[in-house]
């Protein structure tokens, strides 16, 4: 075999062996891949997800290579795992590619989700998947997670009184976008702003973060993907509380409050959480996480010293 194989020369069942064969083993998996299903030896209550991205509108392949998707895909769905509270237990990939794909780009891509997986959710493995062909590269994947016996942290329990946490980074990863949509060469932005390019291809979020939160008694909490407004504003229908960002906190991230408002794509952790639970937080969670407002009784709203946030944000349908 060489660096040049394609698919459409090596069949799919040589192009899966060579997949197979990169992927860590997940430690909850009774079956792994290679049958016909996989089997998890499940606790109690299983947290499941899926999210598909397509080459156009999710990403471009003149932008990110086969690795950085193996990452993202890997940490979209992780942090929807971890935002209800659970551990992320195993996910299921399924790919459609051109068939001038190259068996190589599909080991890059097996061998990031693992690397992404052993960072964030050590012991989480591949457990199966799928591969086809489409005239349109697509990635879906489902994550399951266990919820250890809690319960599982929704975004409806944000009360008047709490603290908002986020747990990660905000504006960079819309900040990547935006550098990228300006036109500069991929690779030029990857070495004049590789913090913004890497959140926006490749990112790595606080995944064990979403368990330790409902440990500490988190209120609610989501992943903010459509952007920190219109993510707090599904907190504060689904709550009914309006939620007051504080403008000091917004500045403290490393870019510009358009992006860390209305950006997109950072899987940071939104959480609400009892003020006297905030000190625990804090030092539990160390310096991913920051206190950045409060939630305030009244109308379902996103504020900033009072003052209210358009609802806006990404939404693939009418952007
Ligand atoms: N085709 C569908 N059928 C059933 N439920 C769906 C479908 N598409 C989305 N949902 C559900 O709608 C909710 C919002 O979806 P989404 O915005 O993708 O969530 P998130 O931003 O957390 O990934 C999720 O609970 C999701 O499971
Ligand atoms: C080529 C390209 N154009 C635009 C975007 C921006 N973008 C795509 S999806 C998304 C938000 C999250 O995606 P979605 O599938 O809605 O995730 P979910 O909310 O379901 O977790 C953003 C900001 C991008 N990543 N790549
Ligand atoms: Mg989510």
């Amino acid at each position: 075999m060489t660096a040049d194989d394609r698919i459409r020369t090596v069949g799919e069942q040589a192009a899966l062996a060579r997949i197979i064969a990169r992927l860590t083993p997940a430690d909850a998996a009774v079956v792994g891949p290679g049958d016909d299903s996989a089997v998890l030896a499940a606790g109690g209550q299983t947290a499941i997800t899926t999210d598909t991205m397509f080459e156009g509108g999710d990403f471009r392949l003149d932008w990110s290579t086969f690795a950085d998707l193996g990452t993202k895909c890997v940490t979209t769905n992780l942090t929807d795992v971890a935002a209800m509270g659970a551990r992320p237990t195993a996910l299921v990939i399924a790919l459609g590619v051109l068939a001038d794909t190259t068996v190589e780009q599909l080991e890059q891509f097996a061998d990031a989700a693992s690397a992404a997986l052993a960072k964030q959710a050590p012991g989480v493995g591949v457990v199966g998947g799928d591969l086809s062909v489409s005239p349109t590269t697509t990635i879906a994947v489902t994550a399951l997670g266990d919820l250890e016996g809690r319960s599982p942290v929704l975004r409806s329990g944000a009360r008047p009184g709490d603290a908002i946490v986020v747990c990660g980074e905000l504006g960079l990863a819309g900040e990547g976008l935006r550098l990228l949509l300006e036109g500069t060469p991929p690779d030029d932005l990857r070495r004049t702003h590789p913090r913004e390019m890497q959140a926006h291809l490749a990112p790595i979020a606080p995944v064990a973060a979403g368990a330790q939160l409902a440990r500490l008694g988190a209120t609610s909490m989501l992943d903010v993907s459509d952007g920190l407004v219109l993510d707090g504003f599904r907190v504060a229908r689904a709550s009914a509380v309006r939620l007051d960002f504080d403008r000091a906190a917004l500045d403290s991230y490393d870019a510009p409050l358009e992006s860390v408002l209305y950006g997109g794509e950072d899987h940071a952790l939104l959480a609400t959480v009892p003020a006297d639970a905030v000190e625990r937080v804090l030092s539990e969670l160390g310096s991913d996480a920051r206190v950045v407002g409060s939630v305030e009784a009244g109308e379902p709203q996103v504020t900033t010293g009072g003052q209210p946030l358009e609802e806006r944000g990404w939404d693939p349908f009418t952007r």
